[in-house]
């Protein structure tokens, strides 16, 4: 199998083609993450992180180029295709975790496979309480996300996304409104779970600590990549 798990060829995004509202919003990316990677996906306000991440997770299509997941090309396919793929091959992790309020947490971590395949089977209940244990909460199984805090519930959401065992996680500012310190531990979950499963891990962020904490950042200006590589570490 290829070590390769996203390859984005030429990529370029422009909305309202071809109208008075035409607005080029990314030009020219290329881009290879590699399984297993850590990489931060940095850049300004409006350099296009959310439009670039929404190409990756296959929820929308680029308007240049071709990106391919996992080896397989994406653009021309059919939505059924696209949304198998997203299924088997993405987990995302948003700033607001849309978990279901009149589900339990448990449940909640179970929803991707209840969606997948219709009632969860015993393995299903187990991997999602030892997801529920890697990050933290097995205690909280049969609480409802209104009575947790709001790192618990990013946590849910984390441990929501890794129960198809994605061997992408997408991220879009996962801390965004989460206080200092418990963005700095949600993230060190991140690192762990890179570790311990092995997934690459895509994740935007605006806090430069955090991007440090990466072992990769690319930076995006203007809808281009202007830097990418090793991460400048930071003081704590
Ligand atoms: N559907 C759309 N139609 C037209 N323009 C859009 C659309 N979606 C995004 N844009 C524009 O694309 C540019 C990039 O937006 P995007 O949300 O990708 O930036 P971002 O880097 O994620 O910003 P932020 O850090 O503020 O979330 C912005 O100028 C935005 O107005």
């Amino acid at each position: 199998m290829s070590d390769e798990v996203l390859r984005l060829e030429g990529i370029g995004k422009t909305f309202n083609q071809g109208t008075a509202l035409e607005a080029r919003v990314l030009q020219d990316i290329n881009l290879r993450l590699g399984r297993g990677e850590l990489t931060a996906l940095i850049g300004p306000s409006g350099s296009g992180k959310s439009t670039l991440l929404n190409l990756i997770g296959l929820l929308d299509v680029p308007t240049a180029g071709e990106l391919y997941l996992q080896g397989r090309p994406t653009r021309s396919s059919d939505d059924a295709t696209r949304t198998r793929m997203r299924n088997e091959s993405l987990g995302f992790v948003f700033q607001f975790h849309h978990l279901i309020s009149a589900f339990s947490v448990l449940e909640n971590v179970l929803m991707p496979l209840i969606i997948r395949s219709g009632r969860p089977s015993a393995e299903a209940v187990e991997l999602a309480r030892s997801l529920l244990q890697e990050v933290g909460l097995e205690r909280l199984a049969d609480k409802k996300p209104t009575e947790i805090s709001g790192g618990q519930q990013q946590r849910v959401a984390i441990a929501r996304a890794l129960v198809t065992r994605p061997p992408l996680l997408l991220a879009d500012e996962p801390t965004g409104n989460l206080d200092s310190r418990t963005a700095a531990s949600v993230f060190d979950l991140f690192r762990r779970i890179n570790e311990q499963f092995g997934c690459s891990i895509l994740v935007v962020t605006h806090d430069p600590r955090l991007a440090a904490s990466c072992p990769r950042t690319i930076e995006l200006v203007d809808g281009r990549i202007v830097s990418d590589g090793a991460s400048i570490p930071r003081p704590p």
